[in-house]
Formats: C-alpha cells, sequence, structure tokens
C-alpha cells in the first residue's frame, strides 16, 4: 500500500470542517495529521508535515491562512467563500512565488450544485430570463453565496458567448434590493431559513415556458466526496485551480 497523503483540516470545529475531519479519518488512503481550530498556530501545519490543508473557515481568515500555506509550499483545497477579483490576483501573486504549490478553490463541492451549475451553462442561451434563487441556513456569513455567485458567472458568460442581449427590466417604483444582487446582469435572491442547509433555484424562462434547475444539499456530508478527490488531485496540479468541475470533467464533456 502506498504511503498515505498527510491532511490537515482549518476550521475543524466548524460546520463543515468537523465533518471533513471525520472524513479525513476514514479515508485509507489520508491521514489526518492536524485539525486546526481558530486559536491553533498555522506552524502546526508544517509541524505535522501537512501535504494538504483543506481550508473551511471564514472568509476573514481564508487570506492569512492560504499565504502561510503557499508560502510554506503546503498544497490547499478551499471551500471558505467570499472570492472577488482582488484577492483572486493575490492568491495568483503567491502561487506565483511558490511554484509547484498547487490550490484548489471550490465554491461548491458537491456533485450536484456542480451538475446543476453545468445544466444552468447549457441552458442558459435558449432562454430569454433568468434569476437564481440561493436559500441558507441563518448562520451564513456571506451572501449571496459562492455557489450562486458562480452559477450567476457562468450563465452570464454563456449568454454573452450565444450573443443573447442584456436582461430587460422595466422596473422603476419600488424598493432596494427587491429585485436581488445584480452577479453580472444576473439577479440573484438570498434567503436564509431556518432549518434549510444549502438549496439553490435557477430559474429560466422563455416564450410560454418556465424551467426551474433545483439543488438540494440535506447535510454536510454531500461536501465530503469532492473534498477528498479535491486532496488527492490538487497535489498535482500546480497553480490556481476554480471550481471542483475541473477534477470532474474530462476536455470537452
Ligand atoms: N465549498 C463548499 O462546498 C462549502 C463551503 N462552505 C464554506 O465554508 C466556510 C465555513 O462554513 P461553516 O463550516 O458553515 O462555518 P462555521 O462558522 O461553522 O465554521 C468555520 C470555523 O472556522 C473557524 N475559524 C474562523 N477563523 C479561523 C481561523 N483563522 N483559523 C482557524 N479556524 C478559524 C471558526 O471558529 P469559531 O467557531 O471559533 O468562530 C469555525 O469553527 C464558509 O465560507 C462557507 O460558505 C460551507 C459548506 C460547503
Ligand atoms: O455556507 C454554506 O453553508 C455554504 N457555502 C457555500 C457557498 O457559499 O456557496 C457552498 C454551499 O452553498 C454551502
Amino acid at each position: 500500500m502506498s504511503t498515505p497523503l498527510r491532511v490537515a483540516v482549518i476550521g475543524a470545529k466548524g460546520r463543515i470542517g468537523s465533518e471533513a475531519v471525520r472524513a479525513v479519518e476514514a479515508a485509507e488512503d489520508m491521514e489526518l495529521v492536524a485539525a486546526l481550530g481558530r486559536d491553533d498556530k498555522l506552524e502546526t501545519l508544517v509541524e505535522s508535515g501537512a501535504q494538504v490543508a483543506v481550508e473551511l473557515t471564514h472568509p476573514d481568515a481564508v487570506m492569512r491562512n492560504l499565504e502561510y500555506c503557499t508560502a510554506q509550499g503546503i498544497h490547499a483545497v478551499v471551500g471558505t467563500t467570499g472570492w472577488n477579483e482582488e484577492r483572486l490576483a493575490q492568491l495568483g501573486e503567491w502561487l506565483k512565488a511558490s511554484p509547484g504549490t498547487g490550490v484548489l478553490i471550490a465554491p461548491n463541492f458537491s456533485i450536484g450544485a456542480i451538475l446543476t451549475m453545468r445544466f444552468a451553462q447549457q441552458a442558459a442561451r435558449f432562454f430569454e430570463s433568468v434569476e437564481v434563487v440561493e436559500l441558507h441556513h441563518t448562520k451564513k456569513a456571506d451572501a449571496p453565496s459562492g455557489t450562486a455567485t458562480r452559477t450567476a458567472q457562468l450563465i452570464a458568460a454563456a449568454r454573452a458567448e450565444a450573443g443573447l442581449p442584456p436582461q430587460d427590466d422595466p422596473t422603476t417604483h419600488g424598493l432596494p434590493g427587491a429585485r436581488g444582487a445584480d452577479v453580472d446582469g444576473v439577479p440573484v435572491h438570498a434567503i436564509r431559513l431556518r432549518g434549510l442547509l444549502a438549496h439553490q433555484e435557477v430559474l429560466f424562462g422563455g416564450v410560454g415556458e418556465t424551467l426551474t434547475i433545483r439543488h438540494d444539499s440535506l447535510h454536510h456530508s454531500s461536501f465530503m466526496p469532492g473534498i477528498l478527490l479535491g486532496a488527492r488531485r490538487v497535489v498535482d496540479v500546480p497553480g490556481l485551480t476554480f471550481g471542483l468541475e475541473n477534477f470532474l470533467f474530462t476536455e470537452g464533456e
């Protein structure tokens, strides 16, 4: 049997982090070498010999953690949200200074959510209207979700590629926010409700018909196969990979 992959989890006491700790412990080809909470030192990652850090913390913490990991040549699988162009550019600089290190940022690790994005991308060019509704638990720090933002960006790119005009919105009266956030011309609505975990609907409208693509993550276990796959693959893919689909689909699929 080959040597197990040495994996650490940062944010190990959180909702998804605690599930990731259990998943890594249960994986036969991995060894959990560190489980870091807010008060633990990042130096533990080096001391424990971690090859991959799974980063599942908070948008306020993720950059500091990744600066450390990339400087130390520790690969990272990142589920934490809150990404924008500026943050990605900064991460790109750190990776440039650390050739050979791989970072995977996955707005969503669940296969259903990745397929939702893919199907939405495919459907986008056929419909005049599209809106995204994401629904999450009440403890979520960011809105709209990373998944909804990514979904809207992919839809907008597909519409632009197909030569579709911007969506017409005749709203001139009402309350600010009623039409949601504008992500590249796609309205995105964020709902926070007790009892929910992570859910998304992509609603398309055309002449006399609508199409709704819906995904529900009912438990944090839905994210685990994606995290484990990311950890196995990221060690062989230097630089930044954005989206788990890059490790799931073959070219042209
Ligand atoms: N990509 C995906 O598929 C998924 C992504 N997520 C994302 O993962 C992130 C975490 O979500 P969730 O588990 O629900 O959040 P939680 O608040 O439950 O967990 C975050 C954990 O990180 C800890 N933490 C905060 N700062 C640091 C730090 N500097 N170092 C180490 N640990 C730290 C927190 O500690 P404390 O408790 O002391 O505050 C907490 O235990 C979010 O950005 C969320 O959107 C979530 C699910 C799926
Ligand atoms: O905070 C969460 O819970 C989730 N965050 C990710 C996101 O913002 O898209 C993934 C999933 O929706 C759960």
